[in-house]
């Protein structure tokens, strides 16, 4: 493949909401941290030139030893995270120099290579792309004092996930536009839905979870173990 992707996997967060001292990302999952994990899917995928991992400044060494020691020889750089994911995307883009650009949560280690592949060929069909699932509750928009104020209509409704896939050049203007406006999002796609370009759903997987609270743990636990068994 001529024009390999790029890949920036942040993870450079806290953990709050885990509740953990070792922050998340570095929690380990059968004696390898969860960012190795996910890391490893990524180096293994065809369709990846070069990845680039953001996280703490703090960890950014120790980040580099397990590079090493895990054999990431796709991983071109480790970043330093931003004050929030935001930033952290961008100041991984400035170490890729890739067409396209995947951005994945590096506590998202069960996304699969069929998958990775899909967010990609549609990219490049459609513009860009974000893995998704629909959702299966109904949701609810509720005020501060938690009263019911509208139920949108649960059939247009998507739960997001990573990765998202953009041109870079689309990504880096997205990121500068929201910079100047002083706009923050919770993902890349809503920074490049503000420049008026059309976003593609890829319909992913429920077990793509973002590792975030206790019981996911338990959970990605038991995907690991039936992830060994299948061979994926
Ligand atoms: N300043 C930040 C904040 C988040 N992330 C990364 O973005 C991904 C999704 O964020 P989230 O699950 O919210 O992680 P945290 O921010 O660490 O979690 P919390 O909100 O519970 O503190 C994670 O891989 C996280 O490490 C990042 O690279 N830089
Ligand atoms: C990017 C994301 O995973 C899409 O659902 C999500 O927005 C990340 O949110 P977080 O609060 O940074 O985990």
């Amino acid at each position: 493949m001529a024009n390999k992707a790029g890949v920036i996997v942040v993870a450079a967060g806290k953990g709050s909401r885990m509740g953990t001292t070792e922050s998340k990302q570095y929690l380990k999952l059968q004696d390898k941290p969860i960012i190795i994990h996910t890391l490893e899917v990524f180096e293994r995928s065809s369709i990846v030139g070069e990845i680039v991992m953001v996280t703490g400044a703090e960890d950014v060494e120790r980040c580099r030893d397990w590079v090493k020691q895990y054999g990431l020889t796709k991983v071109v750089h480790v970043a330093a995270g931003g004050r929030d994911r935001q930033e952290s995307v961008l100041n991984g883009l400035q170490h890729l120099t890739t067409e396209w650009v995947m951005v994945h949560d590096g506590v998202r280690p069960f996304v699969t290579q069929d998958h990775i592949q899909q967010c990609y060929d549609t990219a490049v069909e459609a513009g860009a792309s974000v893995l998704a699932v629909p959702v299966k509750d109904t949701i609810k928009q509720v005020n501060p004092n938690r009263q019911i104020i509208g139920t949108p209509d649960r059939s247009s409704l998507w739960a997001i996930q990573t990765p998202q896939t953009f041109r870079r050049s689309d990504l880096l203007d997205a990121h500068q536009h929201a910079e100047q406006q002083d706009f923050r999002g919770t993902d890349d796609a809503m920074l490049v839905e503000r420049l008026g370009i059309t976003v593609a759903v890829v319909e992913g997987s429920y077990t793509n979870i973002k590792i975030t609270t206790p019981d996911d743990l338990d959970y990605a636990a038991y995907l690991l173990e039936r992830k060994g068994e299948s061979h994926i």
